[in-house]
C-alpha cells in the first residue's frame, strides 16, 4: 500500500531541514508517510499565535487541498508582554539578531520564550494545532549566523546559544521539535494507519 503523502508549506528552508531531520529521527529513518514540501510564502496574518497557524492552515489547504502541514515560529520576549512574538519575522528582518538584543538593553528582564505553533489539516480541511515552547536569555549575538534569530537565543541550562550547538542537539530540546514530537503523536493515533 502506498504511503500517505503530507505536504509541509514553508517557504523556509532551514525549518524544512529541521523538520524533516526530526521526523527521521522520531521514527528512526523508516517514516510511516512520504512528508514533502511545497515552498509557499503564506500571507503573514496579525493576531494570536494558534489563530495565525490556523489561518496559514487553511491558506495552505486552500492550495494543496489534502493532507498537510504549516508552521509559526514565535519568539516572545517577556519584558514586552511577549512581542515581537509571531512578529519576530519583520523585527529580525529590520535589525538583524544584534537589534534583537539591543531592543532588550533598557531592560533588566532578557529573558525570552521560542514557540513553534504547527498544524496539520487533514483530507477535509479540520485543523489540529499543537505547539511546542522553550525558554531562554537573548543574549549579544554570537559571530556564528545559522538560522534566523538562533545567534543571540541562548536556551535555558545552555552556556551556548542555538547557533553554536550542533543541529542535532538543538532538535533535541528546540521549540520546534516539542511542537513536532506532539504532532508525531497525533498522527500515529489518528492518521498512520
Ligand atoms: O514560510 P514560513 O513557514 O512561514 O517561514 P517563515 O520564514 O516566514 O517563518 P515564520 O513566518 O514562522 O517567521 C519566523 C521568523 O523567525 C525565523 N525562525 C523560525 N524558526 C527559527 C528558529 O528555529 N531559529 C531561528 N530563527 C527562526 C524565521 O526565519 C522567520 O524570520
Ligand atoms: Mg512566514
Amino acid at each position: 500500500m502506498s504511503k500517505k503523502n503530507i505536504v509541509f508549506v514553508t517557504g523556509n528552508v532551514k525549518k524544512l531541514e529541521e523538520v524533516m531531520q526530526m521526523f527521521k529521527n522520531f521514527y528512526k529513518d523508516s517514516v510511516p508517510f512520504d512528508l514533502s514540501n511545497k515552498n509557499i510564502d503564506l500571507p503573514e496574518h496579525q493576531g494570536e499565535r494558534d489563530e495565525i497557524c490556523k489561518m496559514k492552515a487553511q491558506a495552505a489547504f486552500e492550495i494543496i487541498k489534502g493532507p498537510c502541514i504549516v508552521e509559526d515560529t514565535s519568539l516572545c520576549f517577556n519584558a514586552m508582554g511577549g512581542l515581537p512574538g509571531p512578529y519576530i519575522k519583520w523585527f529580525l528582518k529590520a535589525t538583524g539578531p544584534i537589534g534583537l538584543y539591543r531592543m532588550l538593553k533598557g531592560f533588566e528582564d532578557k529573558t525570552a520564550m521560542a514557540v513553534c505553533t504547527v498544524a496539520y489539516v487533514n483530507e477535509q480541511g479540520e485543523v489540529n494545532i499543537f505547539s511546542g515552547e522553550t525558554n531562554g536569555t537573548i543574549i549579544e549575538p554570537t559571530a556564528i549566523e545559522t538560522f534566523g534569530w538562533d545567534s543571540c537565543f541562548r536556551p535555558d541550562g545552555y552556556e551556548i546559544t542555538y547557533a553554536e550547538m550542533p543541529k542535532e542537539e538543538k532538535n533535541l530540546i528546540s521549540h520546534r521539535m516539542k511542537a513536532m514530537y506532539k504532532l508525531k503523536e497525533f498522527l500515529d493515533q489518528n492518521v498512520i494507519v
